[in-house]
Protein backbone atom coordinates (compact mmCIF):
# COMPACT_ATOMS: atom_id res chain seq x y z
CA UNK A 1 0.00 0.00 0.00
CA UNK A 2 1.63 3.36 -0.88
CA UNK A 3 2.12 5.77 2.10
CA UNK A 4 -1.14 7.95 1.52
CA UNK A 5 -3.13 4.95 1.13
CA UNK A 6 -1.39 4.66 5.38
CA UNK A 7 -2.42 7.78 6.23
CA UNK A 8 -5.98 7.43 5.14
CA UNK A 9 -6.58 4.34 6.64
CA UNK A 10 -4.52 5.12 10.16
CA UNK A 11 -6.50 8.35 9.88
CA UNK A 12 -9.58 6.42 9.62
CA UNK A 13 -8.09 4.33 12.57
CA UNK A 14 -7.80 6.71 14.58
CA UNK A 15 -11.27 8.56 14.03
CA UNK A 16 -12.84 5.30 14.80
CA UNK A 17 -10.72 5.66 18.21
CA UNK A 18 -11.57 9.15 18.83
CA UNK A 19 -15.95 8.48 18.49
CA UNK A 20 -15.49 5.27 20.41
CA UNK A 21 -14.05 7.77 23.27
CA UNK A 22 -16.42 10.25 22.42
CA UNK A 23 -19.71 7.91 22.70
CA UNK A 24 -18.34 6.30 25.88
CA UNK A 25 -18.58 9.73 27.88
CA UNK A 26 -22.38 10.01 27.87
CA UNK A 27 -22.48 6.62 28.89
CA UNK A 28 -20.43 7.41 31.72
CA UNK A 29 -22.75 10.14 32.62
CA UNK A 30 -25.69 7.63 33.05
CA UNK A 31 -23.73 5.09 34.29
CA UNK A 32 -23.11 8.02 37.22
CA UNK A 33 -26.38 9.74 36.66
CA UNK A 34 -28.08 6.00 38.16
CA UNK A 35 -24.95 5.45 40.61
CA UNK A 36 -26.56 9.17 42.29
CA UNK A 37 -29.85 7.44 42.16
CA UNK A 38 -28.96 3.83 42.91
CA UNK A 39 -25.89 3.85 44.50
CA UNK A 40 -26.32 0.15 46.47
CA UNK A 41 -27.09 -1.22 43.04
CA UNK A 42 -24.81 0.70 40.60
CA UNK A 43 -21.64 -1.22 39.54
CA UNK A 44 -19.44 1.99 39.39
CA UNK A 45 -19.49 4.99 41.98
CA UNK A 46 -19.85 8.55 40.52
CA UNK A 47 -16.41 9.41 41.32
CA UNK A 48 -14.96 6.54 39.48
CA UNK A 49 -17.31 7.19 36.40
CA UNK A 50 -15.30 11.04 36.61
CA UNK A 51 -12.40 9.53 36.38
CA UNK A 52 -12.71 7.31 33.76
CA UNK A 53 -14.77 10.43 31.79
CA UNK A 54 -11.48 12.44 32.34
CA UNK A 55 -9.29 9.74 30.66
CA UNK A 56 -12.38 9.33 27.59
CA UNK A 57 -11.93 12.96 27.48
CA UNK A 58 -7.90 12.93 27.11
CA UNK A 59 -8.02 10.00 24.85
CA UNK A 60 -10.95 12.04 22.78
CA UNK A 61 -8.51 14.90 22.09
CA UNK A 62 -5.26 12.95 21.21
CA UNK A 63 -6.63 10.74 18.98
CA UNK A 64 -8.60 13.64 17.39
CA UNK A 65 -5.02 15.35 16.74
CA UNK A 66 -3.68 12.20 15.32
CA UNK A 67 -7.21 11.83 13.42
CA UNK A 68 -6.64 15.12 11.85
CA UNK A 69 -3.11 15.19 11.25
CA UNK A 70 -2.79 12.06 9.14
CA UNK A 71 -5.97 12.79 7.01
CA UNK A 72 -5.11 16.65 6.32
CA UNK A 73 -1.61 15.61 5.25
CA UNK A 74 -2.52 13.21 3.14
CA UNK A 75 -4.93 15.81 1.72
CA UNK A 76 -1.95 18.51 1.09
CA UNK A 77 0.46 15.51 -0.28
CA UNK A 78 -2.18 15.02 -3.01
CA UNK A 79 -2.59 18.49 -3.40
CA UNK A 80 1.39 18.52 -3.82
CA UNK A 81 1.15 15.85 -6.41
CA UNK A 82 -1.04 17.76 -8.61
CA UNK A 83 0.45 21.34 -8.48
CA UNK A 84 3.80 19.41 -9.91
CA UNK A 85 1.68 17.60 -12.37
CA UNK A 86 0.57 20.35 -13.36
CA UNK A 87 2.86 22.74 -13.41
CA UNK A 88 5.26 19.72 -16.06
CA UNK A 89 1.99 19.71 -18.23
CA UNK A 90 1.73 23.12 -18.48
CA UNK A 91 5.94 23.37 -19.46
CA UNK A 92 4.93 20.50 -21.77
CA UNK A 93 1.25 21.66 -23.38
CA UNK A 94 1.29 23.29 -27.00
CA UNK A 95 1.73 26.90 -27.82
CA UNK A 96 -1.46 26.93 -29.18
CA UNK A 97 -3.23 25.50 -25.67
CA UNK A 98 -2.19 29.01 -24.33
CA UNK A 99 -3.23 30.89 -27.10
CA UNK A 100 -7.09 29.82 -26.50
CA UNK A 101 -6.58 29.39 -22.79
CA UNK A 102 -6.57 33.43 -20.64
CA UNK A 103 -3.51 33.34 -18.09
CA UNK A 104 -6.13 34.03 -15.46
CA UNK A 105 -8.17 30.47 -15.96
CA UNK A 106 -4.88 28.67 -16.10
CA UNK A 107 -3.50 30.71 -12.56
CA UNK A 108 -7.21 29.97 -11.01
CA UNK A 109 -6.77 26.20 -11.69
CA UNK A 110 -3.74 26.44 -9.64
CA UNK A 111 -5.13 28.16 -6.40
CA UNK A 112 -8.97 28.04 -6.03
CA UNK A 113 -9.41 24.69 -8.16
CA UNK A 114 -6.74 22.80 -6.04
CA UNK A 115 -8.01 24.40 -2.93
CA UNK A 116 -11.27 22.90 -3.57
CA UNK A 117 -9.45 19.68 -4.21
CA UNK A 118 -7.15 19.82 -1.35
CA UNK A 119 -10.59 20.45 0.54
CA UNK A 120 -12.33 17.51 -1.02
CA UNK A 121 -9.56 14.80 -0.02
CA UNK A 122 -9.14 16.55 3.38
CA UNK A 123 -12.14 17.67 5.40
CA UNK A 124 -14.28 16.14 3.17
CA UNK A 125 -13.15 12.85 3.39
CA UNK A 126 -12.84 13.07 7.38
CA UNK A 127 -16.01 14.57 7.83
CA UNK A 128 -17.37 12.29 5.88
CA UNK A 129 -15.68 9.26 7.32
CA UNK A 130 -16.45 11.18 10.82
CA UNK A 131 -20.39 11.84 9.89
CA UNK A 132 -20.73 8.13 9.01
CA UNK A 133 -19.07 6.93 11.99
CA UNK A 134 -21.44 8.66 13.89
CA UNK A 135 -23.85 8.21 12.65
CA UNK A 136 -24.00 4.73 12.88
CA UNK A 137 -22.73 4.26 16.44
CA UNK A 138 -24.89 6.90 18.07
CA UNK A 139 -27.96 5.99 16.40
CA UNK A 140 -27.55 2.54 17.59
CA UNK A 141 -27.07 3.74 21.10
CA UNK A 142 -30.26 5.72 20.69
CA UNK A 143 -32.09 3.14 19.65
CA UNK A 144 -31.11 1.11 21.87
CA UNK A 145 -32.00 3.27 24.90
CA UNK A 146 -35.42 4.12 23.03
CA UNK A 147 -36.37 3.85 19.20
CA UNK A 148 -39.25 6.17 18.94
CA UNK A 149 -38.02 8.87 20.90
CA UNK A 150 -34.47 8.28 18.41
CA UNK A 151 -36.68 8.39 15.71
CA UNK A 152 -38.84 12.01 16.63
CA UNK A 153 -35.16 13.40 18.11
CA UNK A 154 -34.00 13.41 14.20
CA UNK A 155 -36.63 13.95 12.51
CA UNK A 156 -35.50 17.89 12.31
CA UNK A 157 -32.17 16.67 11.28
CA UNK A 158 -32.55 16.26 7.10
CA UNK A 159 -34.35 20.24 7.37
CA UNK A 160 -30.84 21.73 8.47
CA UNK A 161 -29.00 19.17 6.21
CA UNK A 162 -31.03 20.64 3.14
CA UNK A 163 -30.62 24.25 5.18
CA UNK A 164 -26.63 24.21 5.23
CA UNK A 165 -26.64 22.64 1.67
CA UNK A 166 -28.40 25.45 0.12
CA UNK A 167 -26.44 28.31 1.88
CA UNK A 168 -23.21 26.88 1.56
CA UNK A 169 -23.24 26.91 -1.90
CA UNK A 170 -24.47 30.05 -1.89
CA UNK A 171 -21.46 31.11 0.29
CA UNK A 172 -19.19 29.21 -1.93
CA UNK A 173 -20.47 31.24 -5.57
CA UNK A 174 -20.21 34.55 -3.03
CA UNK A 175 -16.39 33.55 -2.48
CA UNK A 176 -15.96 33.02 -6.15
CA UNK A 177 -17.14 36.24 -6.84
CA UNK A 178 -14.89 37.75 -4.03
CA UNK A 179 -11.83 36.30 -5.02
CA UNK A 180 -12.77 37.38 -8.69
CA UNK A 181 -13.53 40.89 -7.57
CA UNK A 182 -9.95 40.39 -5.65
CA UNK A 183 -8.57 39.37 -8.54
CA UNK A 184 -9.58 43.01 -10.68
CA UNK A 185 -8.48 44.60 -7.58
CA UNK A 186 -5.03 43.39 -7.85
CA UNK A 187 -4.46 43.50 -11.53
CA UNK A 188 -6.14 47.07 -11.40
CA UNK A 189 -3.65 48.42 -8.48
CA UNK A 190 -0.26 46.72 -10.43
CA UNK A 191 -1.65 48.93 -13.94
CA UNK A 192 -1.87 51.48 -12.13
CA UNK A 193 1.40 51.26 -10.11
CA UNK A 194 3.37 50.56 -13.22
CA UNK A 195 1.15 52.86 -15.40
CA UNK A 196 1.41 55.62 -13.10
CA UNK A 197 3.30 58.16 -15.35
CA UNK A 198 0.64 57.98 -18.32
CA UNK A 199 -2.28 58.70 -15.50
CA UNK A 200 -0.10 61.66 -14.12
CA UNK A 201 0.64 62.90 -17.59
CA UNK A 202 -3.10 62.51 -18.92
CA UNK A 203 -4.92 63.71 -15.67
CA UNK A 204 -6.62 60.57 -15.00
CA UNK A 205 -6.28 60.29 -11.43
CA UNK A 206 -9.68 60.66 -10.80
CA UNK A 207 -10.57 58.23 -13.14
CA UNK A 208 -8.39 55.52 -11.52
CA UNK A 209 -9.81 56.73 -8.20
CA UNK A 210 -13.70 56.16 -9.59
CA UNK A 211 -12.70 52.64 -10.94
CA UNK A 212 -10.88 51.55 -7.48
CA UNK A 213 -14.17 52.47 -5.45
CA UNK A 214 -16.27 50.59 -7.72
CA UNK A 215 -14.49 47.57 -7.47
CA UNK A 216 -13.48 47.63 -4.09
CA UNK A 217 -17.07 48.78 -3.25
CA UNK A 218 -17.87 45.61 -5.27
CA UNK A 219 -15.65 43.55 -3.31
CA UNK A 220 -16.36 44.42 0.31
CA UNK A 221 -20.35 43.72 -0.69
CA UNK A 222 -19.03 40.27 -1.87
CA UNK A 223 -17.42 39.83 1.65
CA UNK A 224 -20.08 41.09 3.45
CA UNK A 225 -22.56 39.03 1.89
CA UNK A 226 -20.67 36.14 3.05
CA UNK A 227 -20.59 37.08 6.11
CA UNK A 228 -24.15 37.30 6.78
CA UNK A 229 -24.46 33.69 4.87
CA UNK A 230 -21.94 32.77 7.65
CA UNK A 231 -23.75 33.79 10.30
CA UNK A 232 -27.14 31.66 9.25
CA UNK A 233 -25.20 28.71 9.75
CA UNK A 234 -25.20 28.44 13.54
CA UNK A 235 -29.16 30.11 14.46
CA UNK A 236 -30.05 26.51 11.82
CA UNK A 237 -27.95 24.50 13.80
CA UNK A 238 -29.11 26.30 17.43
CA UNK A 239 -32.85 26.07 16.03
CA UNK A 240 -32.30 21.78 14.53
CA UNK A 241 -30.59 21.49 18.17
CA UNK A 242 -33.09 23.28 20.12
CA UNK A 243 -36.05 21.20 17.98
CA UNK A 244 -34.19 17.81 19.10
CA UNK A 245 -33.53 18.68 22.81
CA UNK A 246 -37.26 20.24 23.02
CA UNK A 247 -38.74 16.56 21.64
CA UNK A 248 -35.91 14.99 24.27
CA UNK A 249 -37.34 17.03 27.03
CA UNK A 250 -41.58 16.75 26.11
CA UNK A 251 -41.02 13.15 25.06
CA UNK A 252 -38.12 11.43 27.18
CA UNK A 253 -39.47 13.61 30.07
CA UNK A 254 -42.87 11.54 29.89
CA UNK A 255 -40.82 8.99 29.29
CA UNK A 256 -38.50 8.58 32.08
CA UNK A 257 -41.88 9.79 34.47
CA UNK A 258 -43.80 6.80 33.01
CA UNK A 259 -40.24 4.51 33.76
CA UNK A 260 -39.97 3.53 30.44
CA UNK A 261 -36.34 4.93 30.78
CA UNK A 262 -33.91 5.87 33.36
CA UNK A 263 -32.48 9.47 34.21
CA UNK A 264 -29.00 8.04 33.36
CA UNK A 265 -30.99 7.10 29.98
CA UNK A 266 -32.32 10.08 29.47
CA UNK A 267 -28.81 12.07 30.20
CA UNK A 268 -27.36 9.58 27.84
CA UNK A 269 -30.00 10.13 25.11
CA UNK A 270 -29.58 14.17 25.30
CA UNK A 271 -25.59 13.44 25.14
CA UNK A 272 -25.83 11.50 21.98
CA UNK A 273 -28.08 13.70 20.43
CA UNK A 274 -25.92 16.78 21.06
CA UNK A 275 -23.40 14.98 19.41
CA UNK A 276 -24.82 14.49 15.86
CA UNK A 277 -25.63 18.12 15.41
CA UNK A 278 -22.26 19.75 14.41
CA UNK A 279 -22.24 16.32 11.76
CA UNK A 280 -25.13 16.87 10.45
CA UNK A 281 -24.77 20.21 9.66
CA UNK A 282 -21.37 19.32 8.03
CA UNK A 283 -23.39 17.04 5.84
CA UNK A 284 -25.02 19.87 4.35
CA UNK A 285 -21.61 20.97 3.78
CA UNK A 286 -19.75 18.00 2.81
CA UNK A 287 -21.99 17.69 -0.31
CA UNK A 288 -21.64 20.90 -1.57
CA UNK A 289 -17.65 20.49 -1.15
CA UNK A 290 -18.15 17.03 -3.02
CA UNK A 291 -19.69 19.26 -6.17
CA UNK A 292 -17.06 21.71 -5.73
CA UNK A 293 -13.93 19.48 -5.26
CA UNK A 294 -15.55 17.13 -8.24
CA UNK A 295 -15.77 20.41 -10.64
CA UNK A 296 -12.54 21.36 -9.77
CA UNK A 297 -11.37 17.81 -10.21
CA UNK A 298 -12.21 17.88 -14.03
CA UNK A 299 -11.15 21.41 -14.69
CA UNK A 300 -7.42 20.25 -13.45
CA UNK A 301 -8.03 17.18 -15.41
CA UNK A 302 -8.39 18.83 -18.23
CA UNK A 303 -4.98 20.07 -18.14
CA UNK A 304 -3.91 17.11 -16.75
CA UNK A 305 -5.24 15.16 -20.13
CA UNK A 306 -4.53 17.59 -22.39
CA UNK A 307 -3.13 16.27 -25.67
CA UNK A 308 0.20 17.56 -26.38
CA UNK A 309 1.23 17.41 -30.11
CA UNK A 310 4.75 18.36 -29.49
CA UNK A 311 6.19 14.89 -28.05
CA UNK A 312 9.25 12.79 -28.38
CA UNK A 313 8.64 10.02 -30.75
CA UNK A 314 9.09 6.58 -29.26
CA UNK A 315 12.41 6.00 -30.85
CA UNK A 316 13.80 9.66 -31.46
CA UNK A 317 17.24 10.14 -32.43
CA UNK A 318 19.38 13.03 -30.75
CA UNK A 319 21.01 15.31 -32.96
CA UNK A 320 24.48 15.75 -32.07
CA UNK A 321 24.71 19.00 -34.64
CA UNK A 322 24.04 20.21 -37.91
CA UNK A 323 25.86 19.50 -40.72
CA UNK A 324 23.22 19.51 -43.95
CA UNK A 325 20.55 21.48 -44.94
CA UNK A 326 17.05 22.31 -43.74
CA UNK A 327 14.25 21.11 -46.01
CA UNK A 328 10.86 21.94 -46.11
CA UNK A 329 8.73 19.92 -48.25
CA UNK A 330 5.44 21.29 -48.83
CA UNK A 331 4.95 22.63 -45.12
CA UNK A 332 1.22 23.95 -44.51
CA UNK A 333 0.31 25.64 -40.94
CA UNK A 334 -3.56 26.71 -39.69
CA UNK A 335 -4.63 27.96 -36.42
CA UNK A 336 -8.02 26.48 -36.27
CA UNK A 337 -9.16 27.15 -39.77
CA UNK A 338 -7.43 29.86 -40.44
CA UNK A 339 -4.06 28.88 -42.82
CA UNK A 340 -1.62 30.84 -42.05
CA UNK A 341 0.89 29.13 -44.10
CA UNK A 342 0.03 26.63 -47.47
CA UNK A 343 2.59 24.93 -49.17
CA UNK A 344 5.92 25.72 -48.59
CA UNK A 345 9.01 24.48 -49.89
CA UNK A 346 12.73 25.59 -50.18
CA UNK A 347 15.66 23.95 -49.14
CA UNK A 348 18.03 26.01 -47.22
CA UNK A 349 22.17 24.95 -47.64
CA UNK A 350 24.25 24.25 -44.42
CA UNK A 351 26.05 27.97 -43.33
CA UNK A 352 23.27 29.78 -45.48
CA UNK A 353 21.63 32.67 -44.60
CA UNK A 354 18.42 33.41 -45.42
CA UNK A 355 16.68 36.16 -45.08
CA UNK A 356 12.29 36.45 -45.13
CA UNK A 357 10.52 39.18 -45.08
CA UNK A 358 6.89 39.64 -46.49
CA UNK A 359 3.52 42.01 -44.94
CA UNK A 360 2.36 41.98 -41.15
CA UNK A 361 0.50 38.51 -40.94
CA UNK A 362 1.95 37.00 -43.79
CA UNK A 363 3.33 34.08 -41.68
CA UNK A 364 6.73 34.62 -41.06
CA UNK A 365 6.67 34.08 -37.48
CA UNK A 366 4.82 31.16 -37.84
CA UNK A 367 7.44 29.57 -40.30
CA UNK A 368 10.42 30.45 -37.60
CA UNK A 369 8.52 28.12 -34.77
CA UNK A 370 7.83 25.31 -37.38
CA UNK A 371 11.76 24.42 -37.42
CA UNK A 372 12.39 24.10 -33.39
CA UNK A 373 8.99 22.49 -33.29
CA UNK A 374 7.48 25.16 -31.22
CA UNK A 375 4.38 24.29 -33.57
CA UNK A 376 3.11 20.87 -34.80
CA UNK A 377 3.10 20.95 -38.22
CA UNK A 378 -0.11 20.06 -39.60
CA UNK A 379 1.36 18.90 -42.84
CA UNK A 380 3.95 18.41 -45.00
CA UNK A 381 7.52 18.08 -43.71
CA UNK A 382 10.49 19.52 -42.23
CA UNK A 383 14.01 17.75 -42.41
CA UNK A 384 17.05 18.82 -41.46
CA UNK A 385 20.28 16.85 -41.55
CA UNK A 386 17.98 14.33 -43.52
CA UNK A 387 15.66 13.72 -40.32
CA UNK A 388 12.53 14.22 -39.86
CA UNK A 389 12.23 16.84 -37.33
CA UNK A 390 9.44 15.03 -35.96
CA UNK A 391 12.05 12.06 -35.30
CA UNK A 392 14.50 14.31 -33.60
CA UNK A 393 14.24 14.41 -29.79
CA UNK A 394 12.92 17.37 -28.64
CA UNK A 395 15.92 18.68 -26.28
CA UNK A 396 18.60 18.17 -29.14
CA UNK A 397 16.85 19.35 -31.73
CA UNK A 398 16.47 22.44 -29.57
CA UNK A 399 20.00 22.93 -28.10
CA UNK A 400 21.16 23.01 -31.77
CA UNK A 401 18.77 26.18 -32.57
CA UNK A 402 19.44 29.62 -31.30
CA UNK A 403 15.92 31.36 -31.16
CA UNK A 404 15.34 35.10 -30.50
CA UNK A 405 11.74 35.81 -30.47
CA UNK A 406 10.12 38.91 -31.76
CA UNK A 407 9.53 39.98 -28.16
CA UNK A 408 12.15 39.69 -25.61
CA UNK A 409 11.47 38.14 -22.44
CA UNK A 410 13.67 39.08 -19.80
CA UNK A 411 13.31 37.08 -16.18
CA UNK A 412 13.52 39.82 -12.88
CA UNK A 413 17.08 38.66 -12.27
CA UNK A 414 20.62 39.97 -13.15
CA UNK A 415 21.44 40.19 -16.99
CA UNK A 416 24.24 37.57 -16.76
CA UNK A 417 21.44 35.39 -15.46
CA UNK A 418 19.44 36.51 -18.13
CA UNK A 419 21.86 35.62 -21.16
CA UNK A 420 23.15 32.51 -19.49
CA UNK A 421 19.26 30.90 -19.24
CA UNK A 422 19.65 28.41 -21.70
CA UNK A 423 23.23 27.47 -20.91
CA UNK A 424 22.81 24.47 -18.54
CA UNK A 425 26.08 23.59 -18.76
CA UNK A 426 27.24 27.02 -17.43
CA UNK A 427 30.43 27.03 -20.17
CA UNK A 428 29.60 29.95 -22.42
CA UNK A 429 31.09 33.31 -22.21
CA UNK A 430 28.61 35.70 -21.18
CA UNK A 431 30.92 38.55 -21.73
CA UNK A 432 31.95 37.00 -25.78
CA UNK A 433 27.95 36.53 -26.54
CA UNK A 434 27.03 40.01 -25.30
CA UNK A 435 29.92 41.71 -27.42
CA UNK A 436 28.55 39.68 -30.46
CA UNK A 437 25.27 40.98 -29.37
CA UNK A 438 26.48 44.49 -29.37
CA UNK A 439 25.26 44.93 -25.83
CA UNK A 440 29.12 45.31 -23.94
CA UNK A 441 28.71 49.34 -24.71
CA UNK A 442 25.61 49.74 -23.03
CA UNK A 443 26.41 46.76 -19.86
CA UNK A 444 29.74 48.90 -19.29
CA UNK A 445 26.93 52.23 -18.81
CA UNK A 446 25.76 49.83 -15.94
CA UNK A 447 27.44 50.51 -12.65
CA UNK A 448 27.01 46.51 -12.26
CA UNK A 449 27.89 45.65 -15.51
CA UNK A 450 26.66 42.03 -16.17
CA UNK A 451 25.24 41.63 -12.60
CA UNK A 452 22.61 44.24 -13.21
CA UNK A 453 19.34 43.28 -11.96
CA UNK A 454 17.02 44.20 -15.17
CA UNK A 455 14.02 44.40 -13.08
CA UNK A 456 10.68 42.48 -13.67
CA UNK A 457 9.90 41.80 -17.02
CA UNK A 458 13.41 43.97 -17.57
CA UNK A 459 11.88 47.34 -16.93
CA UNK A 460 15.25 48.59 -16.53
CA UNK A 461 16.10 48.00 -19.91
CA UNK A 462 15.84 49.75 -23.66
CA UNK A 463 13.84 47.95 -25.83
CA UNK A 464 16.76 47.70 -28.12
CA UNK A 465 18.91 46.74 -25.06
CA UNK A 466 16.29 44.04 -24.80
CA UNK A 467 16.63 42.38 -27.69
CA UNK A 468 20.49 43.00 -27.74
CA UNK A 469 20.17 40.73 -24.68
CA UNK A 470 17.75 38.55 -26.31
CA UNK A 471 20.29 37.77 -29.03
CA UNK A 472 23.02 37.19 -26.86
CA UNK A 473 21.17 34.46 -25.00
CA UNK A 474 20.80 32.79 -28.37
CA UNK A 475 24.44 33.08 -29.10
CA UNK A 476 25.66 31.92 -25.88
CA UNK A 477 25.04 28.32 -26.95
CA UNK A 478 26.79 28.38 -30.24
CA UNK A 479 24.08 26.97 -32.19
CA UNK A 480 24.24 25.30 -34.93
CA UNK A 481 20.84 26.85 -36.77
CA UNK A 482 20.36 30.53 -35.84
CA UNK A 483 16.42 31.53 -35.79
CA UNK A 484 16.16 35.53 -35.53
CA UNK A 485 12.84 36.72 -35.74
CA UNK A 486 12.71 40.39 -36.05
CA UNK A 487 15.96 41.22 -34.29
CA UNK A 488 16.80 44.84 -34.22
CA UNK A 489 13.13 46.51 -34.35
CA UNK A 490 13.74 48.88 -31.78
CA UNK A 491 17.46 48.78 -32.45
CA UNK A 492 18.20 52.43 -33.77
CA UNK A 493 19.93 52.35 -37.18
CA UNK A 494 23.54 53.53 -36.17
CA UNK A 495 23.48 50.54 -33.76
CA UNK A 496 21.94 48.57 -35.87
CA UNK A 497 24.84 48.33 -38.71
CA UNK A 498 26.99 47.39 -35.42
CA UNK A 499 25.05 44.59 -34.85
CA UNK A 500 24.84 43.23 -38.18
CA UNK A 501 29.25 43.84 -37.94
CA UNK A 502 29.18 41.91 -35.04
CA UNK A 503 26.45 39.18 -36.12
CA UNK A 504 27.90 38.99 -39.42
CA UNK A 505 30.86 37.57 -38.03
CA UNK A 506 29.33 35.25 -35.55
CA UNK A 507 27.66 33.60 -38.25
CA UNK A 508 30.44 31.81 -39.65
CA UNK A 509 29.07 28.41 -41.21
CA UNK A 510 25.70 28.49 -38.88
CA UNK A 511 23.20 27.93 -40.94
CA UNK A 512 20.50 31.70 -40.13
CA UNK A 513 16.90 32.72 -40.88
CA UNK A 514 16.25 36.23 -40.16
CA UNK A 515 12.60 37.97 -40.09
CA UNK A 516 12.57 41.47 -40.91
CA UNK A 517 10.33 44.06 -42.15
CA UNK A 518 14.25 46.06 -42.51
CA UNK A 519 15.65 45.23 -45.83
CA UNK A 520 19.22 46.56 -44.60
CA UNK A 521 19.10 43.16 -41.82
CA UNK A 522 19.31 40.82 -44.77
CA UNK A 523 22.85 42.86 -45.94
CA UNK A 524 24.62 39.40 -45.54
CA UNK A 525 21.73 36.88 -46.52
CA UNK A 526 22.71 34.84 -49.43
CA UNK A 527 18.90 34.93 -50.08
CA UNK A 528 15.98 36.81 -49.57
CA UNK A 529 11.91 35.06 -48.87
CA UNK A 530 9.08 37.06 -49.50
CA UNK A 531 5.92 35.92 -48.00
CA UNK A 532 2.19 36.78 -48.54
CA UNK A 533 -0.28 35.20 -47.41
CA UNK A 534 1.46 32.06 -46.05
CA UNK A 535 2.75 31.48 -49.52
CA UNK A 536 6.53 32.34 -50.94
CA UNK A 537 5.73 34.84 -53.67
CA UNK A 538 9.55 35.69 -54.51
CA UNK A 539 12.99 33.96 -53.52
CA UNK A 540 16.68 34.51 -54.67
CA UNK A 541 19.64 37.24 -53.86
CA UNK A 542 18.88 40.40 -53.25
CA UNK A 543 20.30 41.61 -55.90
CA UNK A 544 18.04 38.98 -57.97
CA UNK A 545 15.05 40.65 -56.56
CA UNK A 546 15.75 44.06 -56.64
CA UNK A 547 16.18 43.13 -60.21
CA UNK A 548 12.80 41.39 -60.65
CA UNK A 549 10.73 44.67 -59.56
CA UNK A 550 8.65 42.36 -57.22
CA UNK A 551 7.29 43.07 -54.09
CA UNK A 552 10.84 43.10 -52.54
CA UNK A 553 12.08 46.02 -54.54
CA UNK A 554 8.81 47.86 -54.06
CA UNK A 555 9.92 47.70 -49.96
CA UNK A 556 13.03 48.47 -51.03
CA UNK A 557 12.00 51.85 -52.83
CA UNK A 558 9.70 52.67 -49.92
CA UNK A 559 12.13 52.21 -47.32
CA UNK A 560 15.05 54.32 -49.39
CA UNK A 561 12.31 56.73 -49.83
CA UNK A 562 11.52 56.99 -46.49
CA UNK A 563 15.36 57.15 -45.50
CA UNK A 564 14.44 53.48 -42.98
CA UNK A 565 17.40 51.60 -45.10
N1 LIG B 1 -1.86 32.15 -31.53
C1 LIG B 1 -2.52 32.48 -32.63
N2 LIG B 1 -3.80 32.12 -32.78
C2 LIG B 1 -4.49 32.43 -33.88
N3 LIG B 1 -3.96 33.10 -34.93
C3 LIG B 1 -2.69 33.50 -34.84
C4 LIG B 1 -1.90 33.21 -33.69
N4 LIG B 1 -0.67 33.71 -33.88
C5 LIG B 1 -0.69 34.29 -35.10
N5 LIG B 1 -1.90 34.17 -35.67
C6 LIG B 1 -2.29 34.65 -37.00
O1 LIG B 1 -1.46 34.01 -37.95
C7 LIG B 1 -1.11 34.91 -38.96
C8 LIG B 1 0.41 34.90 -39.17
O2 LIG B 1 1.01 35.37 -38.00
P1 LIG B 1 2.57 35.56 -37.91
O3 LIG B 1 2.90 36.06 -36.54
O4 LIG B 1 3.26 34.32 -38.35
O5 LIG B 1 2.80 36.71 -38.98
P2 LIG B 1 4.08 37.57 -39.26
O6 LIG B 1 4.28 37.57 -40.72
O7 LIG B 1 5.23 37.13 -38.44
O8 LIG B 1 3.57 39.00 -38.78
P3 LIG B 1 4.47 40.25 -38.28
O9 LIG B 1 5.16 40.80 -39.46
O10 LIG B 1 3.47 41.21 -37.71
O11 LIG B 1 5.39 39.73 -37.25
C9 LIG B 1 -1.67 36.27 -38.58
O12 LIG B 1 -2.84 36.47 -39.34
C10 LIG B 1 -2.02 36.13 -37.13
O13 LIG B 1 -3.16 36.88 -36.83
Amino acid sequence: MCALAWRYAGGAFFLLATNAFALLIPWFLKLAVEGLQHPESSRFSPGACAVVIVFLAIGHCVTRIFSRTLILNAARFIEFRIREELFQRLLLLDLSFFSSTRTGDVLSRFSNDLTNVRMLTGFGIMSALNTFILYISAVTLLWRIHPWLTVCAVAPFPVMVLVVKKVSQRMYQRSLGAQEELARLSSLAEESVSSVRLIRSYCREEHFQALFEDVARSYLEQNLGMARLRGLIIPVMALATGAGTLVVLFLGGRLVIQGAITLGDFVAFSGYLAMLVWPTAMLGWILTLSQRGAASLSRLSEILAADSKVTDAPDALDLKEVRDSIELNQVSFSYGDTVVLADISCTIKAGERVGITGPVGSGKTTLLRLIPRLLPINDGMIVIDGHDINRISLASLRSRIGYVPQEAFLFSRSIRENVAYGDHQQAGDVAEAVRQAGFTEDVEKFHEGLETMVGEKGVALSGGQKQRLSIARALLSEPDILLLDDPLSAVDAAREEDILEELGRFYGNRTVLIVSHRLSAFRDCHRVLVLKEGRIIEQGSPVELLAQEGVFAGMHREQFESGDR
